[in-house]
């Protein structure tokens, strides 16, 4: 079978990595969280002491940190310069400095690289998820989705996912991820948003499986017409 681009965007807390690995899984494809991709390189810059507030410093350094992606949707993995990334990244600290670093054009056109080298590597096809896939990293993808949801849905989704030390309430949830896709969305590099001919799935008041099975569906409606 001739290989598959599905390229997954929206903001956060839409459903976007669920549903990603589990498409990709059900369909035997590779798959690629390029989220986690932004997150590593804002953790080893914050590891590293550079100001993530300071453009030009970002940019500087971008070139550095060696960023692995695992593209198993049953075992999804990320490494930076050969050390396990993968808890560290989703600290409440990196998710709210991860917008401006992901700013920076520097950033962008490296990560870029990165994952259309992945998606080029991928023999069977692939499920990448993000921001701007569908948009910029593979405008020839051949499924495009753009999940949605309200804002009260997604911080629900979102904060029953925090434990203990970092739980927090559901208005400073909803209020920081308000906040993060007004960032995404309004950057000037690559910004978050719905590419022309994407499909666009409201999830709001759909199950997980519901919203798998209708891209599974889409996925295999274009596979059916080739
Ligand atoms: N349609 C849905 N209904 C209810 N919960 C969902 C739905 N889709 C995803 N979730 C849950 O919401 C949370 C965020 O989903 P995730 O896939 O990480 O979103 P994103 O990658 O878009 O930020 C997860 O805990 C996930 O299990
Ligand atoms: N293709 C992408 C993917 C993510 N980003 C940036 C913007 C997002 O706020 C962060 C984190 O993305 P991630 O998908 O991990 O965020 P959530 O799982 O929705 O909380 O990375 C991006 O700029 N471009």
């Amino acid at each position: 079978m001739e290989s598959v681009i599905v390229a997954i965007d929206g903001p956060s807390g839409t459903g976007k990595s669920s549903t990603s690995r589990a498409v990709a899984a059900e369909l035997g494809l590779s798959y690629l969280d390029t989220g986690a991709q932004y997150r590593a390189i804002t953790w080893w810059m914050l590891t590293n002491g550079i100001d993530v507030d300071d453009p030009g410093a970002v940019a500087a350094v971008c070139g550095k940190p060696v960023i692995e992606s695992g593209t198993d949707p049953l075992a999804p993995a990320i490494s930076v310069d050969g050390a396990d990334a993968a808890g560290p990244i989703r600290t409440r600290e990196v998710t709210s400095k991860v917008s401006a670093v992901s700013a920076v054009p520097e950033v962008r056109t490296r990560i870029t690289e990165l994952q259309r080298a992945i998606a080029a590597a991928a023999e069977k096809g692939i499920v990448v998820e993000g921001r701007d896939i569908g948009t910029t990293v593979l405008p020839g993808a051949d499924v495009k989705i753009f999940l949605t949801a309200s804002p009260e849905a997604r911080a629900a989704r979102r904060s029953g996912e925090l434990k203990g030390k970092e739980a927090a309430d559901l208005a400073s949830t909803r209020e920081a991820l308000i906040r993060r896709d007004a960032a995404d969305s309004s950057r000037k590099a690559s910004p978050l948003a719905k590419a022309d001919d994407a499909v666009e799935v409201d999830t709001t008041d759909l199950t997980l499986q519901q919203v798998i099975e209708c891209v599974v569906a889409l996925v295999e409606e274009k596979r059916a017409a080739r």
